[in-house]
């Protein structure tokens, strides 16, 4: 069985599958501190809670926090008997090229996307990921990485809103009726809300137009399904984008890497 591992910046995401079956997901807040025994506790807690027997002997990482990779990587040895497969990793084969400039280390999150975007949507993709940040990647015909867009996350900007103005308070995410707020939380949700409906609208416009060719824009992440019931932003919501990448990324290295 593979555990497949989506670490982000706030959340830490654990899926096991069995072949191409699902078998179980269990979320964690990202700790780069927490250990091996501690994931490892954890994890066989809530498989026995739910009568789930597994049997991993593969495992595969895409991680924003390389910190984090340390401990994961000693879960691997120490309790699974295996070496993780780490995304960005030049071990580790994705099957799409990536095209950027030199030097640049790619947040493994997008490489993911890409490969799953391209899997299930083909190419000239835009994918949206609403998590910490909210990022845009842009994928070409041929499913290489081009680049994209880095904006700071939904929860992010009304969480700094908060740290930064001594009367703003702490306010959660949600499609508020008016434009106009008529109190302090209305009128903060306003700001983020349709701001971010405006900054999606506006890059997308923009990639297409810099591609020169007709693109599908799909979304991904927790908050997505706020943002697709708004307005028409987006071809298709994914709700299991980064893991299905990851499934993908694992296969193609079972049939094309070195360990194969
Ligand atoms: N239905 C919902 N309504 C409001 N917030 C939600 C809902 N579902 C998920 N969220 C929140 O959306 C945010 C984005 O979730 P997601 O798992 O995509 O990314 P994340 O964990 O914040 O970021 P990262 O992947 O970078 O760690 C999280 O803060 C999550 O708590
Ligand atoms: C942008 C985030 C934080 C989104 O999770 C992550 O993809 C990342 O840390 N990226 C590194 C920089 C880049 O992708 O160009
Ligand atoms: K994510």
């Amino acid at each position: 069985m593979l555990l497949a591992v989506d670490c982000g910046n706030t959340n830490t995401v654990f899926s096991i599958y069995d072949g191409e079956k699902f078998v179980g997901m269990w979320r964690t807040a990202t700790d780069w501190q927490r250990t091996a025994d501690q994931y490892y506790v954890w994890l066989n807690t809530l498989m026995r809670l739910q009568g789930i027997e597994a049997d991993i002997t593969d495992m595969i990482i895409s991680s924003t926090v390389p910190r984090v990779v340390f401990n994961l990587r000693v879960l691997a040895d120490r309790y699974f008997n295996t070496r993780p497969l780490v995304v960005g990793k030049p071990e580790c084969l994705l099957p799409v090229a990536v095209r950027v400039d030199e030097g640049t280390a790619v947040g493994p999150d997008r490489l993911v996307n890409t490969v799953s975007g391209f899997d299930a949507h083909g190419g000239n993709l835009i994918v949206v990921d609403f998590g910490t940040a909210t990022t845009f990647d842009v994928v070409a015909e041929d499913g290489a990485y081009v680049g994209g867009v880095i904006a700071p996350g939904v929860n992010l900007s009304l969480e700094a809103l908060h740290q930064a103005a001594a009367a703003l308070p702490h306010v959660d995410i949600s499609k508020p009726e008016n434009v106009i707020g008529t109190n302090t939380v209305a009128c903060m949700q306003s700001g983020v809300f349709w701001g971010y409906v405006g900054l999606v609208r506006e890059i997308c416009t923009r990639i297409k137009a810099e591609r020169g060719v007709p693109m599908k824009v799909i979304s991904t992440g927790g908050l997505a399904p706020l943002f697709q019931q708004s307005a028409d932003l987006f071809d298709a919501y994914e709700d299991d984008l980064t893991m299905h990448g990851l499934q993908i990324i694992h296969k193609y290295n079972k049939e094309n890497g070195t360990d194969a």
